[in-house]
């Protein structure tokens, strides 16, 4: 689970129209980064879900920290203003006890409130 840092802030300070250009931009970038066999979609206003079916949580938790850092060091130029964000993400495997897939989300939403917690712009497995 992802979840854009402050992102109230960001409307409040650059706009609305800034935010959602912001939440593209997140969505362009974690496209780049995954394969053809990953999901990914957006599960509340600035929340997202990132669905690995084919790697261990050591290479997701990888991925979730290549995710945090191209964020972290982009600085992005929109209608002439310098803007520029973080991600928290929470990182989780499935297990065979799940029995659907919202098991899995609450653990992993658990993992992304430690991420919260803990400073925000990281990721916790
Ligand atoms: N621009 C824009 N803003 C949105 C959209 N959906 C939700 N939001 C805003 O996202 C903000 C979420 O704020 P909070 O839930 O307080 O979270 P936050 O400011 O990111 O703080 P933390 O998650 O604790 O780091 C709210 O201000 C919503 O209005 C959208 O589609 N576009």
């Amino acid at each position: 689970m992802a979840d854009l840092d402050f992102f109230k802030q960001i409307n409040d300070t650059h706009g609305h129209f800034i935010g959602d250009k912001v939440l593209i931009h997140f969505s362009q970038t974690v496209k780049s980064l995954l394969s053809e066999s990953d999901l990914f979609g957006r599960v509340g206003g600035e929340e997202f879900a990132i669905l690995l079916p084919n790697t261990d949580l050591e290479d997701a938790f990888q991925l979730a920290d290549s995710i945090r850092q191209a964020i972290s060091n982009t600085v992005l130029e929109l209608e002439g203003k310098a803007v520029s964000y973080t991600v928290s993400l929470g990182v989780e495997a499935s297990e065979p006890e799940d029995q659907v897939i919202d098991e899995l989300f609450k653990r992993a939403d658990l993992k992304l409130y430690g991420a919260k917690d803990n400073g925000r712009d990281r990721v916790e497995k």
